[in-house]
């Protein structure tokens, strides 16, 4: 299998693409090369597949639902009660329609954290992407459940993950250090090195938490999480808003990987003074996220590098922080980087995830800077073709099965929202 992108827009020169299984081959002009499949990139930017770094891909199911409200009564009156709820059809559909909406808009991997392991890796499976799952547990500090969240994530790895093709990766998600014992995540942590996998954890979000963390254990998150010894470089913390200066240098010298998501934080009031400047200058690892769609309410990376970078400017009160260009890399660079990938790099040698974007649309027009366009003037939709993994997902703006998903999910949210 094979493809040739012919004359699209790559860092200000046109060029030629070449494609072979699933990795970048070559880049040049007037490549003479058979392929198997021609795209034409006339009018089109050839861009890497964004990196969505912290999602709950199966909440589309609940857009729309438990607006306007702040996080912990959010997710304590109306998202958890319905959870318990979702069967495995749920969490497929629910799946594929992250997906498509993802795929629609330029994300060819995503960071998952959610319930049914194998309902979302199915999803993901047959939509052609790529993801990091995590199998998501919580011990809401009982030792009973603790043992259950053991015995199923060693489960998970001994007769789950090998069943899936290698697009597909296994993380733990210890939900956050509310709702997980310290013992259950040093036994993570252990587990993971054993393994060589990643911790996906949702960190330092609110003010709440962070009192809580203090008046509990006595010490602030990243602290605490230090204290228990469980900061490493497999470690992805979701937010990560609330650190001072010394947890910054924590997070740099253990090499932990933070995703911002300023949709998110902006629509639970979460916090607004995310340290995306003083993270970059310690070393961090800063990649980006949409968080689920109960919460975003989209999983759009376009409008994600938009608010992050715009946000970011107006709590400084400063224009020059966090341009275009960085907020670009922290969509694909950075978020391959965080889950281990060799992607988010049009280079050779690098994977096949890439997009063309459609220039000829208002938003490219004119086309003085093209990062600048993309980040500040687009949105998703000027994404026209997708290819995760050296195969078309996308083209034209079509993606196969798009009605068929959008119907089924449409049905089955409706029934869980309403029998609520
Ligand atoms: N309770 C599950 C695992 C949790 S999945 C991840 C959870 O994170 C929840 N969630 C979504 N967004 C956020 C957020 O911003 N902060 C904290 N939790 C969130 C989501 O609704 C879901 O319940 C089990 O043990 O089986
Ligand atoms: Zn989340």
């Amino acid at each position: 299998m094979s493809i040739l992108i012919k004359g699209v827009l790559l860092n200000d020169a046109v060029k030629d693409v070449y494609i072979e299984k699933n990795e970048i081959r070559h880049i040049g002009t007037d490549l003479q090369v058979q392929a198997d499949q021609v795209i034409d990139g006339k009018r089109k930017a050839l861009i890497p597949g964004f990196v969505n770094a912290h999602t709950h891909a199966a909440m589309t199911l609940f857009r729309g639902f438990g607006d306007d409200m702040a996080l912990m009564p959010w997710l304590e009156q109306k998202i958890w009660p319905n959870e318990d709820k979702l069967t495995y059809e749920d969490m497929y559909w629910g799946t594929k329609l992250a997906c498509l909406e993802m795929i629609k808009s330029g994300t060819t991997t995503f960071s998952d954290m959610y319930h049914q392991y194998e309902a979302t890796a199915d999803a993901v499976e047959e939509m052609g992407m790529r993801a990091l799952v995590a199998g998501a547990c919580f011990d809401g500090f009982n030792l009973k459940l603790a043992e259950r969240c053991k015995r199923e994530n060693e489960k998970l790895m001994a007769e789950v993950v090998g069943n899936y093709s290698d697009r597909i990766r296994y993380a733990a998600g210890p939900h956050a250090i509310y709702t997980v014992s310290g013992e259950l995540l040093k036994w993570i942590h252990s587990f993971t090195a054993e393994h060589d996998a990643p911790v996906h954890l949702h960190l330092a979000e609110t003010e709440g938490e962070v009192q809580d963390s203090v008046k509990k254990f006595g010490l602030t998150p990243v602290r605490y999480l230090n204290k228990l010894g469980v900061l490493s470089p497999r470690l992805i913390i979701a937010h990560g808003i609330y650190v001072d200066d010394d947890e910054i240098r924590m997070l740099a010298d253990h090499d932990v990987k933070v995703v911002h998501n300023p949709a998110s934080n902006m629509k639970l009031a979460s916090g607004i003074r995310f340290k995306f400047c003083e993270m970059r200058k310690a070393g961090v690892t800063v990649a980006l996220g949409t968080d689920g769609c109960s919460s975003s309410n989209n999983l759009d990376m376009v409008e994600a590098m938009k608010l992050a970078s715009l946000l970011g400017k107006a709590w400084r009160k400063d224009p020059e922080a966090i341009p275009a260009g960085e907020i670009f890399k922290a969509a694909t660079e950075a978020g391959a980087s965080a889950i281990g990938l060799k992607a988010g790099r049009i280079a050779e040698g690098y994977l096949a995830d890439l997009c063309l974007v459609d220039l000829n649309i208002p938003a490219f027009i004119p086309n003085h800077n093209f990062v600048s366009n993309l980040v500040y003037a687009a949105n998703g939709s000027c994404i026209d073709t997708v290819i995760c993994d050296g195969k078309i997902l996308m083209q034209d703006k079509k993606v196969p099965g798009e009605e068929e998903i959008m119907e089924r999910t449409a049905e089955l949210a409706y029934k869980l929202v309403k029998e609520s």
